[in-house]
């Protein structure tokens, strides 16, 4: 690395918003420069994740350095900026998909077997389960979350307000959780005292003890939780909910986070795939099994693996699967073209993104013939299940939320040193055996404990005390900078609740907290309250937990702007560095797909302007360079005028696309610094600039869009090649020799 103290280290990920960068990495790199800014990219992508893990079966060419190890020890020092993009999570089946498409390159790296029987294959899937999943944020997020909707972005949403869904009274769209029996009605939860050490052990009713994790090193004034959701309440609940819809005439769906609670919630998501399909896996267990079919990796990789089977067996088994969708109600669908259900893959609906999308389209979700249908939501934790049922509550008595007068809930959350359920997926057991799970201090002390059955899911969360005081600190001072009420989202019914409340309380009194509106309200009343608000026009922060931050920061912003992608998601590291994240979604699978059919590329890089700006104005803050200052507001003036005169990418062939949203904010930056005077070095550097590209607009934009069309080949889906990406992200020859000049 040259100068570290003028270095911001750009990740390179997964799917739209690493294709994204193969167009804006190279416009970054160039204007950086000419503030002596290095800008480096980190590959933390799940091929390059994958590869970084197994140097061993690597050739020296194709082995890579572990990016992410270094980025996560970076976070812990002052020196850090980090520009981070949305990454897969990724689920069982795309971690095969992955591992197929690399051997497939010539990469020699061993599969996932999820049933392992020799030490090998022991081996590779534990060192695969660490990839698996949210492998990546909770390692880089030394710091709580502060994430908002820009002034800009509000305005342009109030001018071009994005399509909003009419509500109506009789919606019979409804969230269902479990009466008892879940995470919410279990948990408990202790401070600790002093720091110790903790053992998490099942004593089993035949007598003996089996550890289910040896050691956890607990700090003072930690707060630790603990929870079970009963397998046998969570089927029979399901059950219930499927001849409710079917009764109701509502499509089934369900929502989860299947990609954070990489442990949990595939469990939860295979029950309601076993109970829904309970006929099919009953009659062909011994078949299944095996097949190697889990429920958990959803329909679609049943259907991959019957494929297998000889023509009348699988016929078989489709004609009882086809007798099961007759006689169950409809479930709603992600793709209806394509016959791909919210039963098929773990991490295709995400309720964060998914359940926002439902609201935006009154409601409804797809139906296989393609048409909006009222839904019954099966959420089954009622921790957090009970904000969106609010929410539809809301829309059902008040109509569909106004984009153009409603006010913004930006969000302050608790995330560092993985806050919460969001860091329990090594304390999360699906329980093998009827007991009691024990949490066992150092001294032999039992601090939690549950009465459990097998097949239950048990989890400890933990949550630092330094996080809080530092959550607490930044709510304040948010509220204070924007003059805003804040609502701390905390249920005084809940364990853990209770105990950071208490410490809220405590913690608020460290600050000047005069003249601010500070409350601290229930999920369920923070929602209608907030929801008040929204529709006078007025802004409420929320200052919630892990979860709730990022359903908040997903649900708001695509009520408010359209997509979460337009939010500024800053992270002050608490080590004094910065980790930016770019807008608040995800990767966008679908994005790829309709890049790959025709090469048009619709995602939105907003996220990645605002989280650049903000990274330009930390480095000037740590380290003095003024033009870093120059190039941070200029972008800022871009960014505006490009929200002014709609450069956003559409959605279809023939209008812009990401690449073309580049151009445009290319041009801007550039007219921005050829018209400031701050700085005459780059005020004379970027008129030439400014000039080419304002007279070559045209000429660009003809090339950028002929560009599309006709399907484009990059030679992988995790790992696409370099050259060809490169090739189709950057089609503007006269463009690419301008910014190339620099
Ligand atoms: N910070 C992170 O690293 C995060 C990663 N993820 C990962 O992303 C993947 C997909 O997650 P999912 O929950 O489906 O959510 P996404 O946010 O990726 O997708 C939901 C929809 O939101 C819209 N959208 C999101 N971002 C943009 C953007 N920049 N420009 C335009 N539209 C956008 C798209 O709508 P439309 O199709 O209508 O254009 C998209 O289909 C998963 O692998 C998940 O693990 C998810 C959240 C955060
Ligand atoms: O890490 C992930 O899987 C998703 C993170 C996320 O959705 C968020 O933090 O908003
Ligand atoms: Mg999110």
């Amino acid at each position: 690395m040259a100068d570290s103290n003028s270095t911001i280290l750009y990740t390179l990920t997964d799917e739209a918003p690493a294709l994204a960068t193969y167009s804006f990495l190279p416009i970054v790199k160039a204007f950086a420069a000419t503030a002596g800014i290095h800008v480096e990219s980190r590959d933390i992508s799940l091929a390059g994740r994958i590869l970084a893990t197994f140097p061993e079966v690597l050739t020296a060419e194709q082995r890579v350095p572990d990016a992410l190890s270094e980025l996560g020890k970076l976070a812990t020092t002052p020196e850090a900026n980090i520009i981070k993009l949305p990454n897969i999570s990724a689920s069982i089946p795309q971690l095969k998909d992955a591992i197929a498409e690399l051997q497939s390159l010539g990469f020699n790296i061993p599969d996932y077997t999820e049933t392992p029987s020799s030490e090998e294959e022991k081996n590779a899937k534990a060192k695969y389960d660490k990839i698996k999943g949210s492998a990546v944020n909770p390692v880089l997020r030394e710091g709580n979350s502060d994430r908002r909707a820009p002034r800009a972005v509000k305005n342009y949403a109030k001018k071009h307000p994005h399509s909003m869904g009419a509500w109506s009274a009789d919606s019979q769209t409804k969230v269902a959780s479990m009466p008892s029996g879940d995470f919410y009605g279990s948990e408990k939860s202790v401070v600790l005292p002093s720091a110790t050490d903790v053992k998490i052990e099942l004593v089993q009713n035949d007598g003996t003890t089996k550890v289910l994790k040896e050691k956890t090193s607990l700090k003072a004034g930690e707060i630790i939780d603990a929870s079970v959701m009963n397998q046998r309440a969570l089927r029979s609940y399901i059950a219930t909910e499927i001849e409710e819809a079917k009764a109701k005439n509502l499509l089934l769906s369900v929502h989860l986070k299947a990609t954070m609670m990489k442990v949990s919630d595939p469990i939860i998501f295979g029950n309601v795939v076993s109970v829904y399909f309970k006929d099919v896996f009953e009659k062909h267990a011994a078949e299944f099994a095996s097949l190697g079919i889990n429920p958990n990796n959803g329909l679609g990789d049943l259907y991959a693996k019957i494929e297998s089977l000889p023509a009348d067996k699988k016929a078989a088994i489709e004609a009882d699967i086809n007798a099961v969708y007759a006689k169950n109600p409809a479930i709603a669908m992600v793709n209806s073209e394509k016959g791909i259900t919210n039963l098929h893959v773990p991490s295709d609906v995400i309720v964060d993104a998914s359940v926002p999308a439902a609201i935006r389209t009154s409601g409804k979700m797809w139906n296989k013939d393609g048409q909006l249908q009222d839904t019954l939501m099966i959420i089954p934790d009622r921790s957090y299940a009970g904000v969106y049922q609010t929410v539809l509550d809301f829309c059902k008595k008040h109509g569909a939320f106004d984009p153009t007068t409603m006010g913004s809930v930006p969000n302050v959350g608790l995330m560092a040193q993985a806050a919460e359920e969001y860091g329990s997926h090594d304390k999360t057991f699906q329980v093998p055996a009827n007991g009691k799970v024990r949490v066992v201090d150092s001294n032999g002390n039992v601090l939690l404990e549950h009465t459990v059955e097998e097949g239950d899911i048990w989890r400890m969360c933990q949550t630092k005390d330094a996080p809080v005081r530092d959550w607490v600190k930044l709510a304040v001072t948010r509220a204070r900078l924007s003059n805003t009420p804040a609502v701390f989202w905390l249920d005084k019914n809940r364990a853990h609740d209770a105990e950071l409340i208490s410490k809220v309380e405590l913690y608020l009194k460290d600050h000047d907290t005069s003249g601010l509106d500070i409350r601290i309200l229930s999920p369920d009343q923070a929602t209608q309250f907030t929801l008040e608000r929204i529709v006078k026009g007025l802004d409420t922060i929320s200052v919630s937990g892990n979860v709730l931050r990022d359903y908040l920061t997903d649900l708001f912003p695509i009520l408010e702007v359209g997509t979460s992608a337009k939010m500024l998601s800053i992270v002050p590291l608490m080590n004094g560095g910065g980790l930016f994240e770019t807008g608040a979604g995800g990767s966008a699978p679908k994005h790829v797909e309709q890049f790959l059919e025709e090469d048009y590329l619709r995602w939105d890089s907003l996220g990645e302007f605002l989280a650049l700006a903000v990274s330009l104005e930390h480095l000037f803050n740590t380290t003095g360079n003024a033009k870093a200052k120059v190039l941070s507001e200029t972008l800022d003036s871009a960014t505006e005028k490009f929200l002014e005169n709609d450069k956003s990418p559409a959605r279809k062939v023939g209008e812009i696309d990401n690449r073309g949203s580049h151009f445009f904010l290319s041009l801007y930056w550039a007219q921005a610094l050829a018209a400031q005077n701050n700085d005459a070095e780059l005020k004379a550097k970027f008129t030439p600039i400014k000039e080419a590209l304002t007279n070559n607009e045209s000429k660009i934009n003809s090339e950028l869009i002929g560009a599309q069309g006709h399907p484009v080949n990059i030679g992988g889906y995790y790992k696409p090649n370099a050259e060809l990406t490169a090739k189709a992200m950057r089609p503007s020859e006269t463009f690419n020799q301008i910014i190339d000049s620099i």
